[in-house]
């Protein structure tokens, strides 16, 4: 086990160590280098997962293929990687899927409040047709699609007061991904939303630009927002996934080998990314606590509220997004909680 001190403030959570490779060498011609970016830092689980991205590719293809990893934003947040991938000047990245809905209108169904009530809900729809489809339709401008990750369940973080109804959210600056429907979400509970780059989000904070935001657990402590923030709420209000992606340009250079072992590595990658941060979640709340952030867990009653306000929302973006596409997701969701 490696402790993580890394990660900020008191406790160390064990990050769970990297799974054995499986699966056989695989033989093809030319050598590659894949520097691989992404916004969040060293000691998140999203990292954790690029760890074992890494050590499958590169021990699966005999060391041909070496991969560089490149954490906290050091080569452009999530929109900034994803053009640099368009271009050819970087290889692979893997953003939050809410920064691409201008690219990608289809994802914004993922930024629809409380839509899945539990992770294996949106495995059922990521893992399955509809994910496998937009992973298709998002192969395209210059793009490769290859799998899903987990970001997870949002939760909002303040410096001004503890916050248990949309009433005491009156008057604060929230800051949202770079993402209309996020922006409906908080206007709509009353609280002034400011889109904003992740790599902007600490220093923000820090001199108070904003006095809030909205990540889940693991990142919120990878990221030390607890150092300039003092209170959350557990609010789940959002579940975000990532989306691995690749350089068409670089795409077209592999043989075909290759692209597959990138498929299966991301594949693998994303289910250990998803264990890693529901096996740490709850510990790393505790941690959060542990460094004195004041957390407040809603009563269900307390996150009806929130829901029944957002509902709104869902009107307000069933055109933009695709009637037939919430139904198909809701539907499966209420078959999932039926089981
Ligand atoms: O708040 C956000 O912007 C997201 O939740 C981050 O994880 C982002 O993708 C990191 O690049």
């Amino acid at each position: 086990f490696i402790g993580l001190t890394a990660l900020g403030a008191s406790a160390a959570t064990e990050m769970p160590p990297l799974p054995e490779v499986t699966g056989d060498k695989v033989e093809a011609e030319g050598n590659f280098n894949i520097k691989f970016s992404i916004g969040t830092t060293k000691s998140g689980a999203q990292y954790r997962g690029l760890e074992y991205f890494e050590k499958i590719v590169e021990q699966r293809s005999g060391g041909d293929i070496q991969v560089e990893l490149f954490p906290g934003a050091q080569l452009g947040d999530d929109l900034q990687a994803t053009s640099a991938l368009q271009a050819g000047t970087l290889e692979m990245t893997m953003p939050s899927t809410s920064p691409l809905v201008n690219m990608f209108p289809k994802f914004a169904v993922f930024d629809l409040p409380f839509l899945f009530p539990k992770p294996e809900m949106a495995d059922a729809v990521l893992d399955g047709e509809i994910g496998q489809q937009m992973l298709e339709d998002a192969s395209s401008k210059g793009l490769v699609a290859i799998g899903w990750g987990e970001n997870g369940y949002r939760q909002l973080t303040n410096s001004q007061r503890p916050v248990d109804s949309p009433d005491d959210l009156e008057g604060l600056k929230i800051r949202t991904m770079q993402n209309e429907l996020h922006m409906d979400i908080w206007r709509t509970l009353g609280a002034n939303p400011t889109p904003m780059s992740f790599a902007e989000l600490f220093t923000a904070l820090e001199q108070g630009v904003v006095d809030g935001q909205e990540n889940p657990w693991i990142t919120i402590k990878s990221s030390k927002f607890n150092e300039v923030q003092d209170y959350a709420t557990e609010t789940n209000h959002v579940y975000t996934p990532f989306i691995t992606l690749v350089s068409k340009r670089f795409w077209d250079r592999l043989p075909e080998e290759y692209q597959q072992l990138l498929r299966d590595a991301a594949t693998k990658m994303g289910n250990y990314q998803r264990d890693v941060s529901r096996t740490l979640n709850d510990q790393i709340k505790q941690d959060l606590k542990d460094s004195g952030m004041q957390i407040t867990e809603l009563t269900d009653e307390q996150i009806k509220v929130f829901q029944n306000k957002l509902e709104p929302v869902y009107k307000n973006w069933r055109d933009e997004i695709g009637g037939e596409l919430i139904d198909q997701i809701r539907t499966k969701v209420q078959q999932a909680q039926a089981q």
